[in-house]
Parts: C-alpha cells; sequence; structure tokens
C-alpha cells in the first residue's frame, strides 16, 4: 500500500470542501486512517481473528466500504473454513482500482489465501447472498443516517446462524462531559501523530457535513430494530470503538 504521507489539509484552504473519497486522499489513506483513528491496526488485524471465529463453510464474508482492501487481507490471512470467499465493495472508484492492485499484489505473494472479488457499487443497491461475516469498518457512519437501519435489516436477513457482523465507528457521546473530554483526547492523538492545529481544524470542517457518528446507545438500539439478538462491544480506544452482533 502507498506510504504517501497524508498532507492533505496542510495549507490553509480559502474554503475546505466537504471530504470525499477521491484520488488525493486515496494516495494518502494508510497515513490518515493510522494516524486518525485510535488503535486502527488493532482493530483490523483481531478483525480477521475474529472473523475466524464466525466464518461458516461455503459462505461469503463481505468487506462493506473496503477502501484499500485492509479488511479483506486480514479476513484472508485468518480465515481457513473451507469454501469462504471474500466479496469487499466501496463505490469510490479510486479505492477499487487502487483495492484491486494490492490485492493482485497479495496473491502473487502468498500462496492459499481465500478468493476475492472486488465490485465497485452502492452497498445500500447491494444485493446480499448468504453470509457468515460482514464488516462495516468505520463506513456506516459515512452513510445517510435515515438509510442505516434498512441497511442493517438487510445484513441481518443475509447472515447465517453462527455468523456475525462486526461493526467499527467512530462515537458520540450522550454525556456532554464524556463528549468533551474524548474529543480533546482524540485531537491529543492527532497532534501525537504529527497532526498541525490547522490539519485538525481543516479536517474537521471537511468531515463534519459527511461523516455523523452515533453514539454507542444509538447503535445498540438500532441493532436491535434490524433484528440482531445480542451486541458485544469487543474494542474501544477514545472515541472509536468496534461491536459484535449476532444475528
Ligand atoms: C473510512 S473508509 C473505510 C475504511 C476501511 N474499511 C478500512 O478498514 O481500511 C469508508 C469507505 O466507505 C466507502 N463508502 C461510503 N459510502 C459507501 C456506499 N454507500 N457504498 C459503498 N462504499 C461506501 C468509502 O468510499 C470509503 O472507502
Ligand atoms: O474523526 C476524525 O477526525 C477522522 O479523521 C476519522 C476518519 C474515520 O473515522 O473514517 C475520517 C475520515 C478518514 O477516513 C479517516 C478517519
Amino acid at each position: 500500500m502507498s506510504k504517501e504521507p497524508d498532507r492533505l489539509f496542510a495549507q490553509p484552504l480559502a474554503q475546505v470542501p466537504d471530504f470525499a473519497f477521491n484520488e488525493d486522499v486515496v494516495r494518502v489513506f494508510p497515513d490518515m486512517i493510522k494516524r486518525s483513528v485510535p488503535g486502527y491496526p488493532t482493530i483490523v488485524e483481531n478483525l480477521g481473528v475474529l472473523a475466524a471465529q464466525f466464518a461458516q463453510p461455503n459462505s461469503v464474508l463481505y468487506d462493506l466500504g473496503s477502501s484499500l482492501g485492509a479488511v479483506t487481507q486480514a479476513l484472508r490471512r485468518h480465515v481457513r473454513t473451507d469454501g469462504c470467499r471474500v466479496i469487499a465493495v466501496d463505490n469510490s472508484a479510486a479505492m477499487v482500482e487502487r483495492c484491486r492492485e494490492y490485492l493482485n499484489g497479495q496473491d502473487s505473494m502468498f500462496q492459499e489465501l481465500l478468493p476475492v472479488e472486488v465490485i465497485e457499487g452502492d452497498i445500500l443497491a447491494l444485493a446480499f447472498q448468504p453470509a457468515s461475516v460482514v464488516a462495516l469498518n468505520f463506513t456506516l457512519q459515512f452513510i445517510a443516517p435515515d438509510q442505516r437501519t434498512a441497511l442493517l435489516s438487510r445484513i441481518h436477513q443475509s447472515l447465517l446462524p453462527g455468523g456475525a457482523l462486526i461493526l467499527s465507528e467512530k462515537l458520540r457521546f450522550n454525556d456532554p462531559e464524556e463528549h468533551a473530554l474524548l474529543t480533546d483526547l482524540h485531537v491529543a492523538f492527532k497532534r501525537a501523530n504529527g497532526y498541525s492545529e490547522l490539519e485538525i481544524a481543516q479536517k474537521r470542517s471537511a468531515i463534519e457535513n459527511v461523516m455523523k457518528p452515533d453514539s454507542l446507545e444509538e447503535h445498540r438500539e438500532r441493532l436491535m430494530a434490524a433484528g440482531f439478538s445480542k451486541v458485544v462491544p469487543w474494542f474501544q480506544c477514545l472515541n472509536f470503538a468496534s461491536l459484535i452482533a449476532l444475528p
């Protein structure tokens, strides 16, 4: 994957455009997400470990909002269940192109990786096949809030017995003090990773119209409304968390 450092918001912009997963973001994405999301490498690697516990023979593992394929590759490294294959879906053409390049490179270096298909498409319009694992790793927060329950219901309907949805998201907090504290600590995390005050502020205004985080309580309620029977948080670092939802 690209090693280019994220300097996208380093210079003052007359007007900060809404954040989009375009060519510029794709070029710096591995660096951006690692320096912006506390716990990201741990979540991705362990998503593979968790998935191996839920994968059912001859089923599909979905990576929805796959970006450059980091989760797909973790699934392919860890899942050994017979007949499983991965379907990665993203609606950014630039992401999909680079994701295919990366996964082809991995296939040429390593044998016995699970087969993978990378689809350029909208996860809201996807016809789901029976699946044992569905990963939504920091993707649901970019889906319009009024579309989220319907998407989760369709994922629930596609999940096989013994399977799971793994959902990672930035969180907001209903308690104002808790929200302010964890937001400040996230800013400190970004600063410690070399982002300037200007970069942090401009990125914040770029994402505020396009990324709408929910609270843990909202996630739990929505997942239950979508038909899931159990919601288990397995990771939280500052205001970023990952949940297992059982069908
Ligand atoms: C924060 S990134 C996900 C990171 C990635 N899962 C990982 O762990 O490296 C969100 C991704 O979701 C994709 N996305 C957003 N809305 C989508 C939609 N409706 N359908 C498909 N992909 C979508 C974006 O293009 C972007 O690549
Ligand atoms: O909350 C922020 O400040 C972020 O930068 C988060 C976040 C994310 O959670 O996806 C936003 C956009 C980029 O994809 C990388 C990180």
